[in-house]
C-alpha cells in the first residue's frame, strides 16, 4: 500500500551511512542516493536532502583518522569537507539529469521570521524547478556560547525543523542501522527491533543512546527528538538503514521497513 498523500518528502542521511568504516567516502551510498532521488524527482516528489558529512568528507580528503581538538581546526574541515561533498553529490546527480543547489543553515536563521522566510522562498523556487535542494548545518558560521545560539544539537533536528517549516509530509532518516530498537543493538546483541512507535515515551527516551560511530554525532537521542517534532506536526518520520538507498522505494510504497514514527 502506498504512503497516501505524501509528496513533498525530506530525507536525512548522516555521516555513518556516507563513510565507510576505514575511513573513506562511500560512493556506492551516494550514487545509489542520487539515483533514488532524482528518480523521485521526476516521478513528481517534491526531495529535499539533508547531507551530513562534511566533517567525514573532510577527513577522507585530507587523509585524517580522527577529528582535529580544536573547534577552529573542525570547522575548517568541515568547509574543505563541504565542497568536496557537494561537488561528488552534484557529479552523480548530474549522472541522473538531476541539479542540485547548496544550502547552509544555522539555528538563527531557522529561528528569526524574515531569515527564515528567504529560506523557504529558496526552497519553494528549487522544488518547482525540479532542483533538488541540499542541506547541511553551516558548520563554519555555527557557535554555541552566551546568546549566540546557532547550532543545531544535530543534523536530525536540523532535518525535522525544515521538514515542518516547509510543510514536508514525510522525513525519512537515513542511519547506520536498520530500525529503533529497545536498547542499542551495537552494545546489546538481543536488542529487538520496534516497528511502529506512535508517541515518545520516556521508555523509548530510556532505550535510546548516543552515537557508538566514529563520526557520527547524535545516536539515537535526537533521532526520536526530531520523530517527537515531526509527530506534533502530525507528519511522519521512517528510521531506516541507509547501506542501501533504494530503501527510500520501499518506505514510499508502504513497505515495512525501518521504523515508521506516526500517531
Ligand atoms: N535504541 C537504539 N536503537 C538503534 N540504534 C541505537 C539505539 N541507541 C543508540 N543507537 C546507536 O545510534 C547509532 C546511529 O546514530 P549515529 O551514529 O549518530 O548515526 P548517523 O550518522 O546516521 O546520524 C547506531 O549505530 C546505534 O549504535
Ligand atoms: N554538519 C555536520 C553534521 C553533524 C551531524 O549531525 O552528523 P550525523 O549525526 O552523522 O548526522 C557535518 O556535515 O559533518
Amino acid at each position: 500500500m502506498m504512503l497516501e498523500n505524501v509528496k513533498r518528502v525530506v530525507v536525512k542521511i548522516g555521516t555513518s551511512s556516507l563513510i565507510l568504516p576505514n575511513g573513506r567516502t562511500n560512493l556506492k551510498t551516494i550514487d545509489s542516493l542520487a539515483f533514488v532521488l532524482a528518480t523521485l524527482n521526476n516521478q513528481g516528489y517534491e526531495v529535499t536532502l539533508v547531507s551530513s558529512g562534511a566533517m567525514g568528507v573532510g577527513l577522507a580528503s585530507e587523509g585524517l583518522t580522527q577529528r582535529p581538538h580544536e573547534i577552529a581546526d573542525q570547522q575548517a574541515l568541515a568547509s574543505v569537507g563541504q565542497t568536496e561533498l557537494m561537488r561528488i553529490y552534484s557529479q552523480r546527480f548530474l549522472n541522473y539529469q538531476t541539479k542540485v543547489a547548496q544550502l547552509l543553515l544555522t539555528r538563527d536563521v531557522l529561528h528569526f521570521p524574515v531569515s527564515r522566510q528567504h529560506v523557504l522562498n529558496t526552497l519553494g523556487v528549487l522544488l518547482k524547478d525540479h532542483v533538488i535542494p541540499i542541506i547541511n548545518e553551516n558548520d563554519s558560521v555555527a557557535v554555541d556560547e552566551l546568546d549566540h545560539h546557532t547550532t543545531f544539537s544535530d543534523n536530525d533536528e536540523l532535518s525535522a525543523l525544515v521538514s515542518t517549516r516547509m510543510g514536508a509530509d514525510l522525513l525519512i532518516v537515513l542511519s547506520d542501522i536498520d530500525a529503533f530498537y529497545d536498547k542499542d543493538p551495537h552494545k546489546y546483541p538481543d536488542a529487538q527491533p520496534i516497528r511502529h512507535i506512535k508517541e515518545v515515551t520516556p521508555e523509548l527516551e530510556k532505550a535510546a543512546s548516543g552515537s557508538s560511530t566514529r563520526f557520527g554525532t547524535g545516536g539515537m537521542v535526537t533521532k526520536l527528538h526530531a520523530a517527537t517534532t515531526m509527530m506534533k506536526a502530525n507528519k511522519k518520520m521512517v528510521l531506516c538503514n541507509g547501506k542501501d538507498p533504494r530503501v527510500i522505494f520501499k518506505v514510499l510504497n508502504g513497505d515495512p521497513v525501518g521504523t515508521r514514527f506516526s500517531k
